[in-house]
């Protein structure tokens, strides 16, 4: 028997809700960790035209690995080895230095499938987007640009993906005077 793919969206979206459950973003609201993944799979459906279930999939899961205990088998058993690939290509390896995370993004980011980009490209948009809404707590102005000038050197190897989500990835850099 096979499911609708809405019923798979759903069964994906729960998982993941249950998995960030305790989580809250860095933002001065604390806002349910849970709106960002949702937001880059919508990203994906409703701007970037993406249809390919198994990459909204791995949008709603994409953070799972890095910030809870969900293990790449787990997700391989629940939503199959295409998911829970995609989601393994986006996730940093948290027991390395954060300097060396972030090169490593930047580094790898040219050699990842397209469907990982797409996952990247929308990621980064959201968290730019979350940027320009309002500042972590904690977050000095400084380190926010440091954030935009990192993402656009992650974002030039992703390019020629998915044009839609490059334009406005382009645009919110081009007003922080970030070339890309
Ligand atoms: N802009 C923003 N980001 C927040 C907020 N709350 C949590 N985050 C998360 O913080 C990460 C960026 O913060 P950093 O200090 O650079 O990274 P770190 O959490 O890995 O140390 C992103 O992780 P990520 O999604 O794994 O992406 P990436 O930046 O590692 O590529 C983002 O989702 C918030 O309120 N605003
Ligand atoms: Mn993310």
């Amino acid at each position: 028997m096979s499911y609708s793919s809405a019923a798979v969206l759903l069964e994906t979206v729960n998982f993941a809700a249950e998995k960030h459950r305790n989580q809250r973003r860095k933002d001065p609201g604390a806002t349910p960790y849970i709106n960002h993944p949702i937001g880059v799979a919508r990203i994906l459906s409703h701007e970037g035209g993406i249809t390919d279930l198994e990459v909204l999939q791995a949008a709603l899961l994409h953070d799972t690995v890095e910030d809870t205990d969900t293990t790449i088998d787990e997700l391989e058993c629940m939503f199959g080895p295409t998911v829970a690939r995609i989601v393994q290509e986006v996730t940093d390896d948290k027991s390395l230095p954060k300097e060396e995370r972030k090169r490593l993004q930047v580094e790898h980011a040219p050699h990842r499938s397209h469907q990982a980009k797409l996952v990247k490209l929308a990621d980064k948009l959201y968290n730019l987007r979350d940027l320009n809404r309002c500042t972590p707590t904690g977050w000095t102005p400084a380190r926010v640009q440091e954030y935009f000038v990192w993402a656009s050197r992650v974002v030039k190897g992703l390019r020629g993906t998915n044009a839609a989500l490059e334009e406005k990835l382009q645009h919110l850099f081009m007003e922080r005077g970030v070339e890309l």
